[in-house]
């Protein structure tokens, strides 16, 4: 758990895909920490829980790993596509900016605007 709370602490605002592994699943019987407890605390830190065995074989801890990847890739296109739109809502503020205090840009738009008027005849060049 101190592992997971300096993984929080890392993580502050910002998510970070993070993977807990209860794992030696084929010693059963001498398991100490319950499945229960695997999931709660993974509840807890926000993070995804899998049992494995090392030992056994290592499907399960192939399907985890994936899980882990699709997990960062997905959080990466999340951010990239907040970042694009942060981008476009920053430009198309500018624009606006310099429509309003009468700057090139107004102009540029103006003339734009005009060509493409309902009522003005369809130039086919
Ligand atoms: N039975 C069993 N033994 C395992 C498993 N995974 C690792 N071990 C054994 O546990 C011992 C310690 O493995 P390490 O990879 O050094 O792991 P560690 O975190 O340093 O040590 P542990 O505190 O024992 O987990 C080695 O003898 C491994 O062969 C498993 O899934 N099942």
């Amino acid at each position: 758990k101190s592992l997971l709370d300096t993984i929080g602490k890392v993580r502050s605002n910002s998510y970070i895909p993070v993977l807990l592994l209860g794992n030696k699943t084929d010693l059963e019987h001498r398991r100490t920490v319950g499945v229960e407890e695997g999931h709660q605390v993974a509840l807890e830190y926000n993070c995804q829980y899998y049992e494995v065995s090392a030992a056994e074989n290592y499907v399960t801890i192939n399907i985890a790993f994936q899980a882990l990847l699709r997990d960062a890739k997905m959080n990466q296109q999340q951010k990239s596509m907040l970042k694009r739109r942060r981008t476009s809502l920053v430009n198309v503020s500018k624009k606006l900016g310099a429509m309003f205090s009468g700057k090139k840009d107004c102009a540029e738009f103006d003339k734009r605007r005009t060509s493409m008027d309902v009522n003005s005849p369809l130039k086919l060049t």
